[in-house]
């Protein structure tokens, strides 16, 4: 079972998490969800959790001390001696400094024991956290796009939700993984459903062949267009021998 922790000031954000698909997930032992409230390491009166930035400028600074007692909690008795990478925790800190996450991020991290996922607010977390936490485990800043949101918790329900739905027995049936958007480099074919006609729109006629081949067909075909339409960097990027003599036709 995968293990996640979510470390934040404000773990209301992920309530969403207990919903849905990653709600039942997680009521059927197929993954498990902690979040932690960053405030419970704190020993003052006022919980404190920021700073003012050493060197000046705007903004506050997230201060070590709560955080590594945070991850000394959410790591336990993580065993640093394990050689098999996927058995390790790996740390996970949204920033718009980090590497993009994909569906490629997203596979290679459900195949994971243990995610820890921390979750910066003001102006970021003191560098040091992720330099110590780097002595000890993966350590991934991630973005999922090149904007700047209020703080990572936006991009853990995003990352979240992309990984644990790859996960085995989470979505009902996994065929409906296949040939989603960017599964194998392309995007997915449009899908419709009844009526056969709405407000004069009709459903294209191959459909409602009955002829699976050539539905199949116009599915790929559908799948190259929308790609070279809306993403023909992903079509450029994809390897070669992917694309069939018909593919090229399109
Ligand atoms: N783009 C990302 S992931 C982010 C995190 C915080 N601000 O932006």
């Amino acid at each position: 079972m995968m293990r996640l922790d979510v470390l934040s000031i404000f773990p209301e954000y992920l309530a969403p998490l207990e919903l849905s698909l990653i709600g039942r997930a997680q009521d059927k032992g197929l993954l498990g969800l902690t979040v932690h409230d960053l405030r419970d390491w704190t020993h003052d009166r006022h919980r404190t959790v920021d700073d003012t930035p050493y060197g000046g400028g705007a903004g506050m600074v997230m201060k070590p001390e709560p955080w590594g007692e945070a991850l000394d909690a959410a790591l336990g008795a993580a065993d640093s001696s394990v050689t098999d990478p996927t058995s390790r925790p790996v740390l996970i800190v949204p920033s718009p400094a980090g590497e993009v996450f994909t569906q490629q991020t997203a596979r290679e991290l459900a195949a994971h024991e243990h995610l820890v996922f921390a979750c910066g607010r003001y102006e970021g977390i003191d560098q040091r956290v992720v330099d110590w936490a780097a002595e000890r485990m993966e350590v991934r800043p991630m973005s999922i796009g090149d904007y700047v949101l209020n703080g990572g918790e936006v991009a853990v329900l995003v990352m979240v939700e992309a990984i644990a739905r790859l996960l085995p027995g989470v979505i009902g049936n996994p065929e409906s993984l296949d040939e989603e958007s960017h599964e194998d480099g392309l995007l997915e074919y449009p899908v419709y459903t009844k009526p056969a006609v709405w407000r004069g729109h009709e459903v294209p006629a191959v459909l409602l062949s009955g002829d699976h081949g050539r539905v199949a067909r116009w599915r790929r075909d559908q799948r190259l267009r929308r790609t070279a339409q809306t993403r023909p960097d992903l079509l450029a990027a994809l390897p070669q021998d992917s694309l069939d003599g018909r593919d090229r036709e399109v």
